[in-house]
């Protein structure tokens, strides 16, 4: 079974707003509602691609019953330890014409110790099922910031495949025990740097670093539409077209959900890598989030350039 880890979900609210600026009055083209949350966002689109999954964390309020049921709609099995308050509204505007995009988030409700200690006996227990982990997202109030290193220790234990897909003091944490594979924020490199990398030069070497703590697998963006694939044979640059994006909001979920479909179907290096890059490229093609079907994936695979470049 695939466990999904989202400790801060959100209902995602996109507006369409051509030409937004901040300051003017405007009448979304379009709107989209959606359950969110980066571990939810990837349950969702495994079960677009044909693969179950349990997805895990916390819920609170009217949000939290509409993540849990939208969930439930896909037969997504939900283990969510339920807290007071209201779990967050995240607002995205998208502008199609200038392909920027701006975003509100909340904090998300406080989770006391008490149901962050019920939240570890399940996941204890979920993981005796268990063959991967993704664990993602930012941390509510009260959660500890050595919570991903924890949940990444437990699953390791199990001789479980961990991905860690986080920024800041947690996804640090969690790097020091090693997950098999991490996906690093763009921004936090720049932070761990101290400066802006804008050579792929330092990128590689401050990436590279990661390895020596036993990740297999980190992987992080590289100028708008490419990734950069640090794997066991070696690093790769990868690219999709621009031609026909809509937004990028989610695309590295799909990227995330690729990369657990190929390792789970044992796909060499660089069809994983083509794999995630073709999911995250077809999620960019809509303004929902996630992927059409596996065939509109398969498709877009041939045309993502790939180059190993060490
Ligand atoms: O605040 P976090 O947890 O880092 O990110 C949350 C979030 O922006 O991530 C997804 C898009 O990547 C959205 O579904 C969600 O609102």
């Amino acid at each position: 079974m695939i466990i999904t880890v989202t400790l801060n979900p959100a209902v995602d609210e996109e507006y369409v707003v051509p030409e937004f600026r901040p300051g003017g009055w405007f009448r979304a083209s379009e709107t989209n509602r959606s359950a969110g949350g980066k571990g939810v966002n990837v349950s969702l689109i495994l079960s677009q691609l044909g693969y179950s999954s349990a997805a895990m964390g916390f819920l609170a309020g009217f949000n939290g019953e509409f993540i849990r049921d939208e969930l439930r709609k896909k037969r997504i099995t939900t283990n969510f330890v339920h807290v007071r308050g209201e779990t967050r509204t995240n607002v995205y505007i998208v502008d199609e014409i200038g392909h920027v995009e701006t975003g509100i988030t909340e904090s998300g409700p406080y989770i006391p110790e008490g149901a962050l200690a019920r939240f570890l006996n399940n996941y204890d227990r979920m993981l005796t099922r268990a063959k991967f982990v993704y664990i993602g997202g930012s941390l509510p109030p009260g959660a500890p910031q050595d919570i991903y290193r924890e949940l990444v220790v437990r699953a390791k234990n199990k001789g479980i495949v961990t991905l860690v897909d986080a920024a800041g003091p947690s996804l640090m944490e969690a790097l020091e025990v090693g997950p098999s594979i991490a996906k690093i924020d763009r921004r936090f490199i720049n932070q761990m740097a101290g400066i802006s990398l804008t050579s792929l030069d330092s990128l590689i070497s401050l990436v590279s670093k990661v390895h020596e703590y036993g990740v297999e697998w980190a992987t992080t963006s590289y100028r708008a539409y490419g990734e950069v694939f640090f794997t066991p044979k070696g690093v790769y640059l990868a690219e999709f077209g621009r031609k026909g994006l809509v937004s990028m909001f989610g695309a590295g979920e799909a990227l995330m959900a690729g990369l657990i479909v190929g390792f789970i179907e044992g796909m060499d290096v660089e069809d994983v890598i083509r794999f995630s890059m073709a999911c995250a490229w077809e999620d960019a093609l809509h303004i929902e989030k996630g992927v059409s079907s596996r065939e509109k994936v398969e498709d877009l695979m041939k045309e993502v350039t790939l180059e190993k470049i060490s």
